[in-house]
């Protein structure tokens, strides 16, 4: 049974660019151009290749996603926020953990920025993928399940006005009953079958996590560091689009 299309499944994939510089990340984009997936780069290259990489993606049409996860003072966040939202990108994150004050900062800092075509979506991380049961609550402190801490972050976010959440696919349900299906869901921790879990701790494949309902995927070492890149992407979404 075909669920989705090739092009919505494709769409739903948000490949991760972490790479210490632009001309890496150039080869990959290579590799998988004209595959209309979304784009998501982290501190690894924006710390290297700053907002001229980001304005460039732009530029080329590349819906991008600055995963920068935020964590300050609101003053410093609000800033922080109207400068991400000036480089025109589709969506950026910051932490839950950095309290509603601190959220609706961010988006006061979007709201602030005037001749914006469209505002970025603005997503909140909740309880990071590399984070176990075991690591919340013997190591960070924070007592009761990862599911219910999750869902905690997500209706803070939800109340200080952000339109998502960063979280693992297993959480995704809770977080849609808690906080409404239109509320957004990124997941990465995504494995194909026979994967490496690398240092992710909470994961699910892609059909997986598209069956909890998932809005995106964010899918890195899968995709960057196999052998042939574009296969490993195409496998990804035939995957999505021939689940069942
Ligand atoms: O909770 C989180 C938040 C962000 N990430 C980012 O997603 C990708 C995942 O990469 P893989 O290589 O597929 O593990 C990476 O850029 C992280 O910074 C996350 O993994 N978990």
């Amino acid at each position: 049974m075909t669920a989705i299309t090739k092009a919505d499944a494709a769409g739903k994939v948000m490949v991760a660019l972490d790479y210490p510089s632009a001309s890496e990340a150039e080869k990959l984009l290579e590799q998988i151009s004209g595959i209309p997936c979304y784009i998501k780069v982290g501190m690894q290259l924006f710390y290297a290749s700053g907002p001229s990489f980001v304005e460039s993606l732009k530029q080329r049409g590349f819906n991008v996603f600055l995963d920068l996860k935020m964590h300050d003072i609101p003053n410093t966040v609000k800033g922080g926020a109207a400068s991400i939202a000036s480089l025109g990108v589709d969506m950026f994150n910051v932490h839950a953990a950095g309290g509603s004050t601190m959220m609706e900062a961010a988006m006061e800092g979007v709201h602030s920025v005037n001749g914006l075509a469209k505002r970025p979506t603005v997503i909140a991380v909740t309880q990071l993928t590399s984070t176990s049961q075991q690591m919340m609550n013997e190591e960070i402190g924070i007592q009761g399940t990862v599911e219910d801490t999750v869902i905690r972050y997500a209706q803070l976010a939800k109340q200080a006005g952000l339109d998502g959440v960063v979280a693992s696919p297993s959480e995704v349900v809770a977080i849609k009953q808690a906080c409404g299906v239109s509320f957004q869901t990124i997941t990465p921790g995504i494995r194909p079958k026979g994967a490496a879990l690398n240092d992710q701790s909470r994961i699910m494949t892609p059909s997986e996590a598209l069956k909890q309902g998932t809005d995106f995927m964010v899918i890195g070492r899968p995709i960057t560091a196999a052998a042939d890149a574009r296969a490993a992407l195409e496998s990804i979404i035939e995957e999505l689009t021939s689940y069942e």
